[in-house]
């Protein structure tokens, strides 16, 4: 992995509807992240955070059912510029969110530097909706898709290209909540998914070995985006969309433990950390630590 890192806060919360997720990089900067980061000895260079406009209340101001659309992809191209320019001086990005609709603006940014981008999707959801299929409108539950090429245009063309990832660059781990459209374009484009029944008859081992076996033949760099939903609730408690039965904290550090060892990731993002629903600011807490695991930290 690249010594110096490029940390970049989106306080980003207008792709879904519950307030408080856009103080994410507030609560995991408070948790310790950049002091972690410089314990690893990682050369460390906070960027602070990205400015999101608020949606003015009192117009409507597009005719399609995408929450915040406006907003959302103005925010998402300001990431997506910064994180271009941090790979292009030679940094690995870390990105702070924020809701995950901000990985629309990451992969945007990172994937003009690779031909087969892979991407790892730590996520109880797919996030592989589109207007169409989308039971809620919110964007968070549609970046993959929009990656993907698939959605709305202001989405799919954001940074002026499209798309930005192939389906078989994929892996999702951890899925138990996906929609029935969600489910139907992983069966048409052939993604590949370790659902938690998965998880729960393989290991997490054989699961992350497998995910990164798999990455490592047919890419030329991976992302990691880790929505914290995709821990069990009981563990990450402040999150908006929070789904029972997910993967330990034991599971996870695991997981982060194996990447760090594989040594594949180019950039990394950590989602969906919402204080105002959470106990004692723990799942950013959980979430640094996380980053520990990932970016090399050992137990002896
Ligand atoms: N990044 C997330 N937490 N996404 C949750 C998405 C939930 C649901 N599938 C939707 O599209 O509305
Ligand atoms: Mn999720
Ligand atoms: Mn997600």
């Amino acid at each position: 992995m690249k010594n110096k890192m490029s940390i970049i806060g989106v306080p980003m919360d207008l792709g879904q509807s519950r307030r408080g997720v856009d103080m994410g990089p507030s609560a995991m900067r408070y948790a310790g992240a950049i002091e972690k980061l410089q314990e690893l000895q990682i050369d460390t260079y906070d960027l602070g955070d990205i400015p999101i406009n608020r949606p003015d209340q009192n117009k409507i101001e597009n005719e399609s059912n995408l929450k915040n659309l406006k907003q959302v992809s103005e925010g998402n191209q300001k990431l997506a510029e910064m994180v271009d320019l941090e790979i292009d001086k030679g940094h690995f990005p870390l990105i702070l969110g924020g809701d995950h609709s901000i990985a629309i603006g990451s992969l945007a940014g990172i994937s003009k530097h690779y031909e087969n981008l892979g991407v790892i999707w730590y996520d109880a959801h797919g996030d592989l909706n589109s207007s169409e299929t989308s039971p809620s409108g919110n964007i968070h539950g549609m970046p993959l898709a929009a990656s993907l090429g698939i959605g709305n245009e202001e989405l799919t063309n954001l940074y002026g290209y499209a798309p930005k990832i192939k389906p078989e660059n994929i892996v999702i781990v951890g899925a138990r909540s996906l929609d029935p459209g969600e489910k139907e374009l992983i069966r048409e484009k052939g993604i590949k998914v370790f659902t938690m029944h998965e998880i729960d008859q393989m290991g997490m081992s054989k699961v992350m070995q497998e995910t990164i076996d798999y990455l490592k033949e047919r890419t030329d760099g991976i992302h990691l985006s880790l929505d914290l939903d995709g821990l069990d609730p009981s563990e990450a408690p402040g999150v908006g969309t929070p789904v029972l039965g997910g993967m330990t904290y034991r599971e996870s550090h695991l997981a982060m433990e194996m990447l760090a060892e594989a040594d594949i990731l180019t950039s990394a993002e950590f989602v969906e950390v919402n204080p105002i629903l959470d106990d004692k600011n723990k799942t950013a807490t959980v979430a640094v630590g996380l980053m520990g695991s990932l970016f090399g930290e050992k137990l002896k």
